[in-house]
This record gives structure tokens, sequence and C-alpha cells, in this order.
């Protein structure tokens, strides 16, 4: 049996943060806001996969309210996501990722951060595709505003040779 989500997050940029995308620290003048370490990338995958299991979003499981939160590192928090999904007997199928940013480029980073998402997810680095487009100066990532990502996920129940 298979199951889809789809995930959403939107991140502003502020000054003196380190720049965290898909558990990658990439060298920019300004990183994101946010209650934890605003991993854009990774808060949309964790999404993505409570969205398959009609779990609700990371917002329900880690309150920005709670101070136990506060600059949590976002490959903790896809980790517990991943542990519910096995916990409800589902493994990664594959997911597909965009960013959208006028900057920085992406491009140089992308390997590195399939790699970090596929081990969080406990899946081949072929199960995981991330891609990077500007959004052609329009709309507040056109600004430079913040970094938006979106990304789908397609996750199949653990085959279990006792059904
Ligand atoms: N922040 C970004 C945005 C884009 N890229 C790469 O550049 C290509 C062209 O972008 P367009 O928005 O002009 O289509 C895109 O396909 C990405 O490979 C990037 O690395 N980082
Ligand atoms: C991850 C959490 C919790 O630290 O904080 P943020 O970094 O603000 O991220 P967001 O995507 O706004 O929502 C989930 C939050 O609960």
């Amino acid at each position: 049996m298979f199951r889809i989500g789809h995930g959403f997050d939107v991140h502003a940029f502020e000054e003196g943060r380190p720049l965290i995308v898909g558990g990658i620290d990439i060298p920019h003048d300004r990183g994101l806001k946010g209650h934890s370490d605003a991993d854009v990338l990774l808060h949309t995958v964790a999404d993505a996969i409570l969205g398959a299991l009609a779990l609700g979003d990371i917002g329900k499981f880690f309150p920005d309210t709670d101070e136990e939160f506060k600059d949590m590192d976002s490959k903790v928090l896809l980790g517990e996501v991943v542990e519910m999904m096995h916990e409800k007997g589902y493994i990664i199928g594959n997911i597909d990722a965009v960013i959208m940013a006028e900057e920085p480029k992406f491009r140089p980073h992308i390997d590195a951060m399939r790699d970090v998402t596929a081990s969080l997810l406990l899946t081949s680095v072929d199960n995981v595709n991330i891609k990077a487009t500007t959004t052609e100066k329009l709309g507040f990532t056109g600004r430079g505003e913040g970094i938006a990502s979106e990304a789908v996920v397609l996750i199949e129940k653990r085959r279990n040779d006792h059904e």
C-alpha cells in the first residue's frame, strides 16, 4: 500500500544566523529566522511524511511555543518523524523537493543535502531528489526576503511476511 504527502514551508532571512538547509551549513551572509535552526527543506520533508500518514504537521509535535524545541537541530526533528513513520509500518518510496530562493546558489550543495536527507530517511540517495529554482525575482523569495520549499513524498507499507 502506498500513500502520498505534500509539505510546504517558508522562513525569512535574518542577519547573524547560519544558513542551514538540508542539514548542510551553507556559506551565505544571512541565515533563516526560526524557533529551531529553521531548516526549511527538512521541515518540508517532515511535513510531507506527516501528511502522508495523516498525522498533521510538525507544529503539532514540535510547537514553536515550547522552549524544548528552541534552536532544535531539524535533523533530530526529521529523525523523530521517520521513527513515527516506521512505527506505522511505512518506509520511504521516494521524495522530490524544491527550494525556492533567489540566492544563494544551492546547486553546489545539492549532493551533500541529498546524502544527509537520505541517511535521515533511512533510504537510498536514489530515492531522494532535491532541486532549486529562483522565482525570477518575483514575490518574497524573488526580493530575497526568505526561502520557500515544497516536497512530495511517497511512502510504502513495509512488506510483512506474516500477513
Ligand atoms: N537558489 C538557486 C536557484 C537556482 N539554482 C539553479 O539554477 C538553475 C536555474 O534557475 P532558474 O530559476 O533560473 O530556473 C536551477 O535549475 C538550479 O539548478 C540554484 O542552484 N540555486
Ligand atoms: C520547528 C519549529 C519548532 O522548533 O520551529 P520553526 O523553526 O519556527 O519552524 P516552523 O516551520 O515555523 O514550524 C515548526 C516549529 O514548531
